[in-house]
């Protein structure tokens, strides 16, 4: 948490006042605020180059110790957080530990404490010179979409050691949470990840920020946590005293600052069926995702990072649809070995203990951007449209190393249980041929070598995500043994309009007839050829849209975890014969308003069993 002494010494006004800050993590909370402030450390002279080296080299090995003892102390706290939290914050403190290590952070201070600058200054020099270059590399473009959330988030862990260092360098106290009233929304002008791990939840009732994103880790330890948060709400400190009365919305990210009774009142029933409805979609992990009419379904999981695996088992998901496997390359310098992918993919298999685990090949290129890929020379090379250069399967035949390594690390793992492996952007029937030979290759090449790998080989698939695959899925699937349908990528290509840019944001809609009629052409194909046919974009995590999809002729679906009871929830109360109703319409409707208005007509209609 960062200091709040710069806090204006405005006097809280009388009132109900509303503020709109950042969703983080769902859920409603009424309370009162409880204020946590930190003192800061002394002003750091940064300009000395007088300081005696081994002096403050000393001083710096003191607080690195401090820092790994105080790690060390969080380590030992994580067994009292969800599984998830745990995973979360533990791999985390790997970071931190690895940084106070051998590491390049720690050679880049010692080379400037040699300069004679005093060590608090040579870590915030060093700290803010690594974050910099995170955010900005020099002579490469500067990262965008997924990777410029990886950039802000790495810069963070950068900045928050140097904070941590810096505090123990100058022996300045932490602020710890045990002295908060049992209830209490804990409001700060930022709070740490370390900060967040020491939340209990079973006492804060919500945490509100002034700073702070959604995608940082704080966010989505608070998420792991179950607390309702709302970060980034402007103004909210100037406004809030002691025991100043909160509600706090994380679905929506409003605060309400002293509330009225009225809008107290209405607060206390949204407490009540947000802890309502936590109950039902908790019962719903151990039921079958099976439609009303009896038809069962398949609901997995899509993976970004091995950390997410608590996430998945908690969700009551079949197995993993889409393991990304684009994490592997991302934050390291080097590629990784056969031997290191293996080591990765085979607890992740061995974890869903007998469930299907889909491991798409690394899908590189587009907005996505990888140092260690970067580093020998393979990228998007600056395209003018990246989206529609070499990517995905395109770029995996150009470097067909790269995809010999993966499907030779997937093989290998592949004892431990059922694997299918999946091939991006395919859009020719070519692009689908040549990786099967390669794939064969290398399978034979394992078994040359003595190495048990399954016979025959875990069935190869293809993503469904550019018009032409969906055009040509009955082609496709005689040779491809499933389809998954990207509705991501296929939404962006379909409707020539880029899923990250926000000024064509209005024309990117999944639900546009064109994509549905897409998504039919495939489940048809995948039913004539009898190949199974999954939805693994982020449509399948809508349980608006999951009926609809399911007249289509869909019969399983992957998405984030944290979406599966709430899909399951809308299967369970939908029939069959809805289902193929309503998408006979939606393949007639001109726009996608036109089919959103219908699924939401329809929603309202249904019955839930679970919520009694
Ligand atoms: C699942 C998909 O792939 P990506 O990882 O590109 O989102 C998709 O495009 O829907």
């Amino acid at each position: 948490m960062k200091t709040t002494e710069r806090r204006p010494k405005q006097r809280p006004r009388a009132g109900e006042v509303r503020l709109e800050g950042q969703p983080v993590s769902s859920g409603v909370a009424i309370g009162y605020a409880a204020v946590a402030h930190e003192p800061a450390p002394p002003p750091v002279d940064m300009a000395r180059s007088d300081c005696d080296p081994a002096h403050e080299r000393t001083r710096l090995h003191d607080a690195i110790s401090r820092s790994v003892a105080q790690l060390g102390r969080l380590h030992d706290r994580l067994a009292l957080l969800p599984e998830d939290g745990q995973v979360e914050i533990g791999s985390l403190l790997e970071v931190y530990r690895r940084m106070l290590g051998p590491s390049r952070l720690r050679r880049g201070i010692e080379a400037r404490l040699e300069q004679g600058m005093l060590a608090e200054a040579a870590v915030m020099q060093e700290t803010e010179a690594l974050a910099a270059l995170m955010l900005a590399p020099p002579g490469r473009p500067a990262p965008q979409g997924e990777d410029a959330v990886a950039a802000r988030r790495r810069a963070g862990e950068f900045r928050e050691i140097g904070r941590r260092l810096v505090r123990n360098l100058s022996g300045t106290p932490y602020r710890s949470f045990s002295a908060l009233p049992d209830g209490a929304i804990l409001v700060a002008e930022q709070l740490r990840p370390a900060d967040a791990a020491l939340i209990d939840p079973s006492r804060i009732a919500a945490v509100v920020t002034e700073e702070g994103g959604s995608t940082g880790h704080t966010a989505i330890l608070l998420r792991a946590l179950g607390i309702p948060a709302v970060l980034a709400a402007h103004g909210l400190l100037a406004q809030v005293g002691r025991r100043t009365r909160l509600v706090v919305d994380g679905a929506t990210g409003r605060v309400i600052v002293r509330p009225s009774s009225r809008t107290a009142a209405a607060a206390r029933v949204e407490v009540a069926s947000y802890a309502r409805e936590r109950q039902m979609l908790g019962r719903l992990r151990r039921l079958p995702a099976r439609l009303s009419s009896g038809e069962v379904l398949t609901l997995q999981a899509n993976l970004e990072i091995p950390a997410e695996l608590p996430m998945v088992a908690q969700s009551g998901a079949a197995g993993i649809g889409l393991l990304r496997s684009e994490f592997l390359f991302m934050n390291t310098d080097t590629l990784p070995d056969e031997a290191l992918q293996e080591a990765i993919y085979l607890p992740l298999i061995e974890a869903m203990a007998g469930d299907p685990v889909t491991i798409r090949v690394v899908d590189w290129g587009s907005e996505k951007n990888s140092d260690a890929l970067s580093r020998v020379g393979i990228g998007n090379g600056g395209d003018a449209n990246p989206a529609l250069a070499v990517r995905g399967i395109r770029l995996l035949l150009q470097h067909r190393a790269l995809l010999e390594t993966q499907f030779a690390a997937i093989l290998r793992a592949a004892h431990a249980g059922p694997v299918r492996v999946l091939l991006p952007m395919v859009s020719l029937l070519e692009e689908l041929q040549a990786a099967r030979d390669i794939y064969a290759r290398v399978g034979r090449r394992l078994r040359r070598r003595g190495v048990k790998i399954p016979d025959p080989l875990p069935p190869l698939g293809i993503m469904i995500e550019t018009p032409a695959a969906a055009l040509m899925a009955d082609v496709l699937a005689q040779e491809a043994e499933f389809l998954a349908i990207g509705t991501n990528d296929l939404t962006m290509y379909t409707l020539a309009a880029d899923r990250v840019a926000t000024d064509v944001a209005a024309l990117y809609d999944p639900l546009h007839p064109a994509v549905l009629r897409l998504v039919r052409m495939t489940a048809d194909a995948g039913l004539r050829q009898r190949r199974p046919v999954s939805v693994c974009g982020e449509l399948a995590s809508d349980p608006l849209a999951v009926p609809l999809l399911v007249g289509l002729g869909v019969r399983s679906f992957s998405m984030h975890a944290s979406a599966v009871p709430r899909v399951k929830r809308a299967i369970r109360a939908a029939a069959m014969d809805d289902c193929r109703r309503m998408a006979c319409r939606a393949l007639e409707a001109t726009d996608g308003q036109e089919v959103r208005a219908m699924l939401a007509q329809y929603a309202h209609t249904l019955q839930h069993p679970e919520d009694g």
